[in-house]
Order: C-alpha cells, then structure tokens, then sequence
C-alpha cells in the first residue's frame, strides 16, 4: 500500500520527534524499546518512563563512555542503568561534557554487561542523523507496537531501520539556474534533495566542464561560521572562496557545498565542541568528549553528487586524504590532488596542525 509510510520516511519523522523530545518507538525480534533523546528529555516524559516496568538504560557511545570511565562491554557504546530517582540533571551530565571539568566524578558508572545491545545502537544512530547529542533513554516494552499505537507514538522496524540507516540516501536533483558569480560570471547552482528526508546539498558550476575529461572539484562541507561569519578558528572561509577563484581563472570547476557542517555533527554539537576547546581539548579530543567520532562525515555523497552530474574523473582540490580514498571507492578517478593551502591564521594554527597529526591530512 503506496499510502503507508516506508522505513526512511518513518526514520524521518523519528529524527524531528527526538529533536524535539518525543519519544520514539523500536521494534525488535519479539522486544522493543521505547526511546527518548538525553538532549530533550523533559522532567514530566523522564518521570513516565521511569513509572514503565523494568529499569531504563542510558545508552552512550564508546567515546563518551572513555571520558565517563565507563566500560564500553558492547564495543561501541556502553548501556548504563538509569537509577530509581534519576533526573534530567543526572541525563545531561552523562550526556553533555560542557560541565566534565567542573564536575569529573560522575561515578562510578557500571555498564551493562548482559543482553543485546542492538536497540540502543540504533537509537544512537538516530540521535547522530538528528544531530543532536549521542544519548538516548531506553525503556523495555513488551507490546510495542500496541504502545506506539496507543501513545499516538512513531513505530520503527528495528532491522530495517538499522539497515536503512547505513545505506546512502538516493539525491533528486530539484532545481538548476543560472547564478553569475564574482569569481565567474558562467555559473550555476544545482540543488540536491535526500530521499531520506535529509538536508539538501548543493553543486556549484562554473563554466561548462566537459563531462569526460577530469574536473577541477572541490568537496566542501558547510562551515556556517567560517563560510558565512569568516570565523577564524577553521580554513573554512578561505578553502571555499580559494576554489571557487581557481575554478573562475581555470574558466570551469564544480564546487560541491556539502551540508555536513561540524564534519558531520551539525551546528550546535559543533559549537558545544568549541566550547571544549576553549576549556583546552584540541578539535578531535572534543569531538570524542562529546561522543562523536572524529569525522562523521560520509563522503559517498560527494561521489554520487558527482556521478549525477555526470563526471566520473576529478582533479581534486583538498588536503584531506580520505576524500581521495572515498572517491576512488565509489569509482570517480582521482586524477590529481591540487593543495589548497590558504587561510592560516595565529586562531586556526593549533587547529590545522592537529589535523595534520591526528587526521592525516596533508601539508
Ligand atoms: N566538529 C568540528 N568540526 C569542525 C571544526 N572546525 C571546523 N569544522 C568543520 O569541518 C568541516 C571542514 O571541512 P572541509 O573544509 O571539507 O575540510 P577537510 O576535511 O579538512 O578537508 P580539506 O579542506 O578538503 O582538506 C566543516 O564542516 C566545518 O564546519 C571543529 O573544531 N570541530
Ligand atoms: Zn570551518
């Protein structure tokens, strides 16, 4: 029945309802779960699930469990039973390192050890597409579906959703126009809609690049506060106006905006990270803080963009050399990497460097 949500809309409609603090329903092999994001936990729904029978879980990722001195037994994440009395304090300072050094004893925190760790792996990952904090509240049902039935509440396949959740999302190419640049007045803006509901992403053209010959490209991923504000904490600013000056004088080029902003974890996960760094972690120790990876970012997108558009061979403009390893995985030829080293500043210098030890990006 055409009429019935499939798995990616009903993942959607999951992303929105965490975002604002609505719980969310899982549905596993004869269990399920009922969900609720760290980040928007309301006092009133904390006190209803904790009123469920059975004790709730507080699940975080492996990397906020390091900080936390917590045992990750199930690899990637750790499952903390969530006590009798707990409040939306006790979530938050689990969930958010913004308070870590002001209050470090937390504990000590005992992870759980037995049972199937898989609801709360994918309430995880759908608190990361959310872009909100990895920190979900699990509370065991016995009838789920009849639960999310009742409570008016989204009802996810767990199987389906986990897998759904890995694959990348198709792109519909929307809209193309003409859009005369400074840098040259030949180009063109592509928009690009996920059919998995997500953000949209964009192509900037320049000129009329022959679709058989390799392009000069550029993958940006969004940087609201180096783009836009020209912050001077990244290379973003800089990076995006240096490529698309290339491709002006070259006369052709395809610029790729990728709305991944934070590398991945969106605006305000970003600014948190900022946050710690100001406290004296560097751009990765922050990232893992928070629970995050150190790149959440997946560059699949940036290859079918590409493919789209019809090119299949580029000259790339990056320093970062997963970019190069990921196209050429998803079959665009990495011709040449051109450097683009522009924009170091006495603000970003710690910054670029940490990327060039930890992340391996090239000088
Ligand atoms: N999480 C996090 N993201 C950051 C930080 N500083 C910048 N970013 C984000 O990092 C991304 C920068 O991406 P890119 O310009 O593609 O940079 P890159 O991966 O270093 O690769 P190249 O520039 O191609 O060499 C943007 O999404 C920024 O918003 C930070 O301290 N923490
Ligand atoms: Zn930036």
């Amino acid at each position: 029945m055409s009429l019935l949500p499939e798995v990616a809309e009903l993942i959607a409609r999951a992303r929105t309802d965490l975002r604002m603090g609505l719980p969310v329903v899982l549905q596993g092999g004869g269990h399920g779960a009922l969900v609720l994001a760290a980040e928007t936990l309301r006092p009133a729904r904390l006190r209803d699930l904790m009123a469920l029978p059975g004790q709730p879980v507080l699940a975080i990722t492996a990397r906020r469990a390091e900080t936390l001195k917590a045992r990750p037994y199930d690899g990637d994440l750790a499952r903390l039973p969530v006590p009798p009395g707990a409040t939306p304090e006790w979530v938050g300072a689990l969930a958010d390192p913004a308070d870590d050094l002001r209050h470090p004893m937390k504990g000590p925190l005992t992870a759980l050890r037995d049972g199937s760790a898989d609801l709360h792996r994918i309430a995880l990952k759908l608190a990361k597409s959310a872009r909100i904090l990895p920190a979900a509240i699990l509370a065991e049902l016995g009838d789920p579906a009849s639960f999310a039935r009742d409570h008016n509440l989204t009802l996810l396949p767990a199987v389906h959703t986990a897998a759904q959740l890995d694959l990348a999302s198709p792109m519909n190419a929307v809209v193309s126009a003409r859009l005369p640049l400074a840098v040259s007045e030949a180009g063109r803006l592509h928009v690009f809609r996920p059919a998995d509901g997500g953000e949209e992403h964009y192509a900037v053209e320049i000129g009329r690049p022959a679709r058989d010959k390799p392009v000069l490209a550029r993958l940006h991923s969004a940087c609201f506060t180096g783009d836009v504000l020209g912050s001077l904490k990244c290379d973003c600013g800089p990076q995006l106006h240096g490529a698309l000056t290339q491709m002006g004088s070259e006369g052709a080029g395809i610029l790729l905006y990728l709305n991944q902003e934070g590398r991945g974890i969106g605006l305000a996960n970003k600014m948190r990270a900022y946050s710690l760094q100001d406290q004296g972690f560097d751009t990765v120790e922050a990232n893992h803080r928070l629970g995050f990876e150190d790149d959440e970012r997946d560059f699949r997108l940036g290859a079918e963009l590409l493919q789209r558009l019809g090119f299949s061979q580029v000259r790339l403009l990056t320093n970062n050399p997963a970019k190069i390893a990921m196209m050429e995985k998803e079959g665009v030829a990495v011709v040449e990497r051109v450097p683009l080293k522009v924009g170091e500043n006495p603000f970003n210098k710690a910054y670029l460097a940490t990327k060039a030890k930890k992340s391996g990006h090239l000088l």
